[in-house]
């Protein structure tokens, strides 16, 4: 059974970390791999159902709003023709409406771009009949634009509500990868067309306990891109030279993309044919647009839904190839003709039989050319394309069925479920798969199922496996130094090193200087100094000692008043301890999220002290693994006024992307020093590494320090950063 607290299953969950699966290398053999996977799917499909029921359908309306699973009372205050022929509904709330002003933001929710979600009367039962679903476009503070196929003809014009759905094709999808592995295995999957599926080179590897193989001479590329560094070089020829499975492990900011993207292009040099594909749409985008960017001759297709593409990727999308495309043009005559005809059938009287029948014939014809026109179409760009991209579930997709590629490359493969990625490994002679293990793994609903390992993915296991397949990118590009030494040491054996563009870039490279004078006064005698209040009052004190004998020249900022209040005031690193202060934490009175409104007002007052410093909020980012804790932040940040741009997410919001400044929220804060699934090495290793030139972490150092990890953590930020109490944020609060 899911747990209650749901409502996120990324994150608010305290749960035990997942992917706790050290020394466990999975099934053994792939028959063995194949019986848990079936059931563990089934757990993770009905642990699912399970929670959309209790979040929808099995409690009040209200509730489900509550929840962030259902918006209620909403109106359709748009509908757009578009988007490559479905239709985009714009829905907004109807409070206020007739007021005459702009629609009222919506109330808090956890639908996302690309949710499943159905449209129904807002009066009517939570699991009747669905007047139209879709899939999310976009997302704004105060509407939600959802692409449908076709409009329906009633029922907009009353209060409506949006539910998310479960989506079922993916687990159906699932299970026929696992059914085409066997199948593999014994030799009999085929295409329709009778040719063998050729991943099984893979699976020896992976079950049959045989080595990757190289060729016996590396091949001799010529980089496209020349600012290649060594370790990517290296990545780049092992992919090229891998028979069966290369792995890329790239750590955070170490140009991961950068590495596949080469690699694709180097592959299509050599005359490959190659399926790229990643677990999530944004991950598959972005690959597309680095592509395109790249070589826009490439000969290219991105399937998939439109709704659930960036507009930047829209003119690469199959539907796109196909409207350009000569079958098209002939499938468009044929609907003309079909709507001709149809209007003379309407004109004729009932005793025209004979002209009704011959009409109809030829509708008949005409239908079955346009799908053959247009199934054409879409055969002849699929065929053409150099690059295929989609998502691992999109493999599945009936298009593909016929298609088979010289190599599969899996972008963020340590973020995929197993059996998804074999989707794509079947239709490969050869992979090359990217990830990195050490960051958070898939997301999954059911505890019991990523106890038994569904959280575990392909690349964690190779990754002890067979090291010899992988090359690891050691260069980041992201962080400051003192950011990154830390991840470095705790997670990458310390073989991480900052390049020199961004090895000693700090905050006042991009503060604006205008704001300065105001910010030193708004944050004077704030910075740097250890407060020694409450029942923390001595433990901190002894901390800012710490803090003040080492300040790491690379842990604060330099810039235009190098060594002057300026610099003390925007270091690299800072903690802000809460312990001694009093704020503790407030698990939610409906499932297990947690909260902490104390530690929440000196997360915002950081934020501000920034902002005073010339720091954009669109430069700043708040990360904090608690939904309960989100949701409060972004209640502050509404009241205060010019923050708009400041964004707020737990670590899975944050993973894959970057900001100049990160505070970083722990919440936790209790006499028992429990911390929940903060101590999940994977979460904390997102959260600091989003950071590129600040990272702000506000916890209760009392409680964290119970875990050994957590501790090591407040210890590196002692020592490396400047130390202050909450209390001297927050002066009599
Ligand atoms: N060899 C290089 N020289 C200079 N900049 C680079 C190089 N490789 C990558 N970068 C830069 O580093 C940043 C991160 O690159 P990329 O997006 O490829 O990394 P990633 O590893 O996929 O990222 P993530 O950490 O989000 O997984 C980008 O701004 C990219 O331009």
């Amino acid at each position: 059974m899911p747990p209650k607290a749901t409502g996120n299953q990324r994150a608010g969950r305290d749960k035990a970390a997942p992917g706790g699966h050290a020394g466990d290398d999975g099934p053994a053999t792939l028959e063995a791999f194949v019986e848990l996977s079936r059931k563990l799917i089934d757990m993770e499909k009905n642990a699912e159902i399970e929670q959309a029921n209790e979040e929808t359908s099995l409690c009040s309306p209200e509730t489900a709003q509550a929840r962030g699973r259902a918006l209620l009372n909403l109106r359709v205050d748009d509908v757009e023709g578009g988007l490559l022929g479905r239709t985009l509904l714009t829905l907004v709330s109807n409070k206020g409406y007739g007021a005459g002003g702009p629609p009222v933001e919506l109330p808090p929710h956890k639908f996302g771009p690309h949710d499943v979600v159905a449209l129904r009367p807002s009066r009517g039962p939570a699991d009747g009949p669905a007047l139209v679903s879709g899939v999310i476009y976009r997302i704004r503070e105060a509407s939600i634009i959802v692409a449908v196929d076709e409009a329906p003809e009633d029922g907009l014009d009353q209060p409506l509500r949006l539910d998310k759905l479960a989506n079922e094709v993916t687990y159906q999808r699932l299970r026929a990868t696992l059914e085409s592995l066997i199948r593999v295995k014994g030799g009999t999957a085929a295409t329709p067309d009778g040719r063998p599926l050729p991943g099984g080179g893979v699976l020896d590897v992976v079950f049959g306990g045989r080595e990757p193989r190289l060729v016996s001479v590396p091949p001799v590329w010529r980089p496209r891109n020349a600012g290649l560094d060594e370790s990517q070089c290296a990545a780049v020829t092992l992919a090229l030279s891998s028979q069966d499975l290369a792995l890329v492990h790239g750590p955070p900011g170490t140009g991961k993309t950068t590495a596949v993207v080469e690699i694709i292009l180097q592959e299509v040099a050599r005359g490959s044919r190659v399926l790229a594909a990643a677990a999530s749409n944004i991950a598959v985008d972005n690959l597309v647009e680095r592509l395109v960017r790249s070589d826009p001759k490439l000969k290219l297709v991105r399937l998939g839904h439109p709704a659930r593409l960036l507009p930047a990727v829209l003119d690469s999308s199959l539907e796109a190839h196909v409207l350009r495309s000569d079958n098209s043009a002939l499938a468009r005559d044929c609907r003309a003709e079909i709507k001709d005809i149809n209007a003379r059938l309407l004109k004729l009287g009932p005793r025209e039989r004979a002209e009704r029948r011959a009409l109809r014939a030829d509708l008949r014809r005409l239908a079955k050319e346009e799908r053959q026109r247009q199934e054409a179409a879409i055969k002849e760009v699929i065929r053409g394309a150099q690059v295929v991209c989609c998502t691992l579930t999109g493999v599945a997709h009936r298009q593909l069925e016929p298609e088979l590629f010289d190599v599969a490359v899996v972008d963020e493969a340590a973020q995929a479920l197993e059996a998804a990625t074999w989707a794509a490994l079947v239709r490969a002679r050869r992979a090359v798969l990217a990830g990195d293990h050490l960051q958070l793994p898939p997301t999954v609903v059911s505890d019991e199922a990523a106890r038994l390992g569904l959280a575990r993915t392909l690349f964690e296991r190779l990754q002890r496996l067979v090291p010899s397949a992988s090359a690891m990118l050691t260069v980041q590009y992201r962080m400051n130094r003192a950011i990154m030494q830390w991840s470095s040491d705790e997670l990458y054996e310390g073989k991480l090193t900052a390049h020199e563009s961004v090895a000693e870039h700090t905050l006042s490279g991009v503060t604006s200087a205008a704001a300065a004078p105001q910010a030193s006064a708004a944050a004077s005698g704030k910075g740097g100094k250890a407060s020694a209040g409450g029942k923390g009052g001595k433990a901190a004190a002894g901390k800012a000692k710490a803090a003040a004998k080492a300040p790491a020249p690379a842990a604060t900022s330099g810039g235009a008043s190098e060594g002057g209040d300026d610099a003390q005031l925007l270091p690299v690193l800072l903690l802000i301890d809460t312990a001694g202060c009093g704020y503790d934490e407030q698990q939610e009175a409906e499932g297990s999220s947690y909260a902490n409104p104390g530690e929440a007002k000196a997360v915002m007052a950081h934020v501000q002290r920034l902002v005073a410093r010339g720091v954009t909020p669109n430069n700043i980012g708040i990360i904090t693994p608690y939904n309960a804790q989100v949701a409060l932040l972004k209640e502050l940040r509404h009241e205060r006024p010019g923050l708009s741009a400041l964004e707020i997410s737990s670590v899975d919001g944050f993973q894959g992307r970057e900001k100049e400044a990160i505070i970083i929220s722990m919440v936790r804060s209790n006499e028992s020093g429990e911390v929940g699934f903060l101590s999940d090495r994977r979460r904390m290793n997102v959260a600091v590494t989003r950071a590129r030139r600040h990272c702000a972490v506000v916890c209760d150092s009392e409680t964290v320090s119970h875990d050994a990890f957590l501790k090591r953590l407040v210890e590196y930020l002692s020592a490396n950063g400047e130390y202050t109490s909450a209390a001297e944020l927050l002066p009599g609060a």
